[in-house]
């Protein structure tokens, strides 16, 4: 369980995320919210990466903190929006760093893991994490996040952060990767923050919905996402909005 209690955190002078008070089981859960709402400042407090003005966060019953990075490893990994590599590390380099791992225990690991088969990392192992295309870099940090929350490998983990996992992936790893984070939802709490409106119309999923640092709603059905939403939080004009047969809305145009 995530807990997150009368939470308040001054980013500028202009922007600040207020009253966040949420209550977060297991599940797999679509952070949505148009540009500059606050989802990545959310997710970088959630991770312990900044600390909040006021309130407090619990992972667990670990308390959420920058000066407690070295617990919070072990109950929450994160996927930044932004991948910087710092060195020319092989994708198989990166993994054993981040598993704690030597690099044959990596390649054993790797054999038949379901996350190096649906990411197709098998034959990208031995190449410079730089010199990959956007989409296989993705996929690269992808496999190492998906690794490090791998139950087998953690039993205490409980919560997994993804700001824009989909980024560059195509279409049928894009699909691979929404499988298996729904079926990882059925063992801990997956939050991902994403801009893909019809995906998250689509699937009967909880949605948390940012805006202006504030939560405008948390709905236990992301097809329950009202028109007004659209209209008024992400500024849709009602000319794109139809809806299916079975009463789904859907954004024509994107
Ligand atoms: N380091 C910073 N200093 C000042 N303002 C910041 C900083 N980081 C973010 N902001 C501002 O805080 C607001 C929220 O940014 P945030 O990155 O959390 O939004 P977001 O919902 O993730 O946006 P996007 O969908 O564009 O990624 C924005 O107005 C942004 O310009």
């Amino acid at each position: 369980m995530i807990n997150i209690t009368k939470v308040n955190y001054k980013i500028s002078d202009t922007f600040k995320i207020t009253n966040l008070d949420l209550n977060l089981d297991k599940g797999t859960y679509h952070l949505l919210g148009p540009n500059g709402a606050g989802k990545t400042s959310f997710l970088n407090l959630l991770s312990g990466l900044c600390s909040p003005d006021t309130g407090h966060i619990f992972i667990g019953n670990v308390a959420v903190n920058p000066l407690n990075l070295g617990q919070l490893s072990k109950v929450r990994a994160y996927l930044m929006q932004k991948q910087v590599a710092h060195f020319a590390l092989t994708v198989k380099g990166m993994l054993a760093i981040t598993l704690s791992l030597s690099e044959s225990a990596v390649e054993t690991l790797c054999e038949n893991h379901d996350v190096i088969k649906g990411l197709d990392l098998l034959q990208l192992l031995n190449r410079s994490i730089t010199a990959l295309s956007g989409g296989e870099s993705q996929r690269a940090h992808l496999a190492r996040v998906l690794l490090h929350c791998d139950l087998k490998l953690e039993p205490n983990f409980c919560l997994l952060l993804l700001d824009e996992p989909y980024t560059g992936l195509d279409v049928s790893h894009k699909l691979w990767l929404n499988q298996y984070l729904t079926q990882l939802g059925k063992y801990i709490t997956v939050l991902i923050s994403h801009h893909e409106l019809n995906l998250a119309l689509n699937l009967a999923q909880p949605c948390i919905i940012i805006n202006n640092g504030q939560i405008h709603r948390v709905l236990t059905d992301s097809r329950d996402i009202e028109k007004s939403t659209l209209v008024d939080v992400f500024k849709l004009p009602l000319s794109v909005l139809s809806e299916t047969n079975e009463g789904i809305l859907q954004i024509i145009g994107i």
